[in-house]
């Protein structure tokens, strides 16, 4: 066996068919797409998924439901803002790449809805903010967009599964995989970005480049052009192809501290320069608020002796991407 560390041309977004893992598990064509996931997420920290069960249909509700929002008038919109994490974010709000001029998106916050909470509420786990019926009926809205983040939240679970595998042989610890899905904070972010307004400016970005906060990310596109990922030993920048069908599933910060790297948390941004309205709709598996972040392999190998939970370390992140 070779070096372990990737060659420079390994790094690629590949796409991985999910089907005869969710078919059997225990199969051997299971074992290949859990070496399959492994490697993209010790490479480049991305791969596209398909097979991966989630209907199209629902898929297409939830891009409606987003289309539909967006173009509700501003200050409709602005009524929904709320706290970090919840309803309507505006353009330019989020800040994610110093020396860039704010993000030119806007965004709607939908997180884990949970039954018959009270305040006081902690962060990120306050109740949904959603659009009067009058403005858009539940059923163009709510409903879908419910039905579409549990069945997301169910396939990150099956991913944890399978990353939990493919560290099967190292000396990882990763029981803290089961704990971390309990009561999670998760969301879905519906997210749409205005015509790129000068390709000739680069200090206009979509989204700044940035790594994401917690443990993985799955993402649908709506097919058109703009994500790309950062090859850090080239310094180039890989576009992302994309795909209707397919969850570009991506390893955020948590994950990549938990493996010391073995799982690859990476620099990537939008530039919507695909000349027309650009919606995506990320879904991010925080984690369950009091679990702990730091190295699950022996020793103390972060060097800092520091330990952060995920409640904490989700504000501090916040915090400074938000103006
Ligand atoms: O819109 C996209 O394609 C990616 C968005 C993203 O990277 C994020 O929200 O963290
Ligand atoms: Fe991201």
């Amino acid at each position: 066996m070779g070096s372990l560390e990737p060659l420079q041309r390994d790094f690629e977004v590949p796409t991985i068919d999910l089907s005869s893992y969710l078919q059997d598990p225990d199969s051997s064509q299971a074992s290949t797409v859990v070496e399959q996931i492994r490697k993209a997420c010790a490479t480049s920290g991305f791969f596209q998924l398909t097979g991966h069960g989630i209907q199209k249909t629902l898929q297409q509700q939830a891009f409606a439901a987003a289309r539909t929002f967006f173009n509700i008038s501003d200050q409709e919109k602005r009524n929904l803002c709320g706290k970090p994490g919840r309803g309507y974010e505006v353009m330019g709000k989020q800040f994610l790449e110093p020396g860039k001029q704010p993000d030119l998106k806007e965004g709607f916050f939908i997180g884990r809805e949970i039954e018959g909470a009270t305040p006081p509420f902690r962060p990120f786990q306050e109740p949904n903010i959603w659009p009067s019926p009058d403005l858009i009926p539940e059923s163009q809205f709510k409903l879908p967009l419910l039905d579409y983040y549990r069945s997301v939240s169910d396939l990150s679970f099956i991913i944890m599964k399978i990353l939990a595998s493919g560290l099967e042989h190292s000396n990882f610890d990763t029981s803290v995989f089961a704990e971390f899905c309990h009561e999670p904070i998760s969301s879905i972010r519906l997210l749409h970005y205005p015509p790129h307004p000068d390709t000739k400016d680069d200090s206009l970005v979509g989204t700044g480049a940035h790594t994401d906060f917690g443990a993985i990310t799955l993402l649908l596109q709506d097919g058109n052009s703009g994500l790309q990922v950062l090859n850090q030993a080239t310094n180039e920048w890989l576009d992302v192809e994309p795909r209707e069908d397919a969850y570009v599933v991506n390893i955020g910060d948590m994950l990549d501290v938990w493996t010391n790297g073995a799982y690859k948390s990476t620099v990537h941004r939008v530039i919507n320069t695909s000349g027309g309205e650009r919606y995506s709709i990320p879904f991010f598996l925080d984690g369950n608020p009091d679990c702990t972040i730091k190295s699950l392999g022996t020793g103390d190998s972060m060097g800092t002796g520091k330990t952060y939970t995920v409640e904490q370390h989700m504000l501090s992140r916040y915090a400074a991407s938000y103006k």
